[in-house]
């Protein structure tokens, strides 16, 4: 029996998650919604994928155009077994009622506080958390990234100091689109040191900046060790870390630049690199002291977290089990 799944929010990680969907052949994907019949909800639908106006009020803009939407939000929830949640941080926590009261499992994204889920989840972390619950939150982009390397050197960590530089925007958003300047979050911590902590149990502190780019955020870590562990160690560890991946300067990989146009000639969609990368140049310890720089983009690590996540909510793998069909499914490199 293949887990019938539905998209609340078709926008920039919703759409990535319903591609991922289809690439699974133990889910359905049943249908997406939208709040207007713009260019995304045309491509789904000559992709075959229905679509669900977000609630009764949108639908007058799509009889406008002309567009069949196939019913609202809500008969979307009587075909599903869970919908995944990717509206505008904040409009979770809003929705959640809605699920509830249609008896539907449901995941919930980083821009919502982790109260609104039973667990908050990154797969090679703390899968087994997930297991059997009914609501899950996938953390932000950034807090999976400090997740993925951080939960491999867990044991040896006494401290963490780690500073988030955020792309202003994504590329396709106009609205913040890059700023000529860099915009510190003046609140220290930022949300994701306390954001780390609900899924690993680490001293960490973060400060964030948003820089002018859209492509890829970049995280300088610094750890304070209560065990020694050498350069070596570290690269041997994230070489056998699933979804951390080393990249070189040396051998051209100078930015996130160069990182995209690597997605690229994977022939990636939209060149995703669902992977975090880490220069294996910046691996240095000094005294007690371990540092690392990584870059994590934005827009696609949590995809296969979404995944992996549907599987522990149903029970449907154990946690390397889910985490090896999601990666071969997705072409992730290891
Ligand atoms: N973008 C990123 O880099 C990342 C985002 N996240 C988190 O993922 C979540 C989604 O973010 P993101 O994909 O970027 O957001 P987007 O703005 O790209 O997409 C949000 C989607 O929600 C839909 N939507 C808007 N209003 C409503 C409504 N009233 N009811 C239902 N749906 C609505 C929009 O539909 P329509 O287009 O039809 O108006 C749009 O498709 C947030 O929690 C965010 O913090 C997590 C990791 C990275
Ligand atoms: O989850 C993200 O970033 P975050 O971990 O800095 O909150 C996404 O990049 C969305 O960030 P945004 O809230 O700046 O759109």
């Amino acid at each position: 029996m293949k887990v019938k799944v539905g998209i609340n929010g078709y926008g920039t990680i919703g759409k990535r998650v319903a591609y991922a969907v289809t690439r699974q052949d133990d889910m359905e994907l049943i249908g997406v919604t939208k709040t207007k019949p713009d260019f995304e909800a045309y491509r789904a639908e000559e992709l075959g994928i229905p679509v669900y106006a977000a609630s009764e009020e949108f639908l007058p803009r799509f009889e406008k155009a002309g567009f069949e939407v196939a019913g609202t939000l809500n008969d979307l929830l009587e075909k599903v077994d869970v919908i995944i949640d990717a509206t505008p941080g904040g409009m979770g926590a809003k929705n959640k009622p809605i699920y509830e009261k249609a008896g539907v499992k449901a995941i919930f994204q980083g821009g919502e506080k982790a109260d609104v889920a039973q667990v908050s989840f990154v797969a090679q972390a703390n899968y087994e958390k997930a297991l059997g619950k009914d609501y899950v939150r996938v953390v932000s982009c950034n807090t999976t990234g400090l997740v993925r390397t951080l939960s491999a050197i867990q044991d040896y960590i006494d401290y963490v100091y780690a500073v988030m530089i955020r792309r202003a925007a994504d590329p396709n958003d106009i609205k913040r689109g890059p700023i000529n300047a860099i915009k510190p979050s003046v609140t220290v911590p930022s949300h994701h040191g306390p954001d780390v902590q609900t899924v690993i149990p680490i001293n960490i502190e973060t400060s964030a900046f948003v820089v002018p780019t859209t492509i890829m955020h970049v995280h300088s870590v610094m750890v304070e060790l209560k065990k020694p562990l050498e350069a070596k160690d570290v690269i041997e560890i994230f070489e056998n870390t699933t979804r951390v991946i080393l990249f070189e300067k040396e051998k051209g990989f100078e930015s996130t630049a160069q990182l995209i146009e690597f997605a690229r000639d994977l022939h990636r969609e939209w060149n995703n690199l669902y992977e975090i990368a880490v220069w294996k140049e910046s691996i240095s310890v000094r005294g007690n002291r371990l540092f690392y720089i990584q870059a994590v983009h934005q827009e696609s690590d949590v995809v296969p977290e979404n995944i992996d996540a549907i599987r522990a909510m149903f029970e449907m793998a154990d946690k390397w089990e889910s985490i090896k069909k999601t990666n071969e499914s997705l072409g992730i490199l290891k």
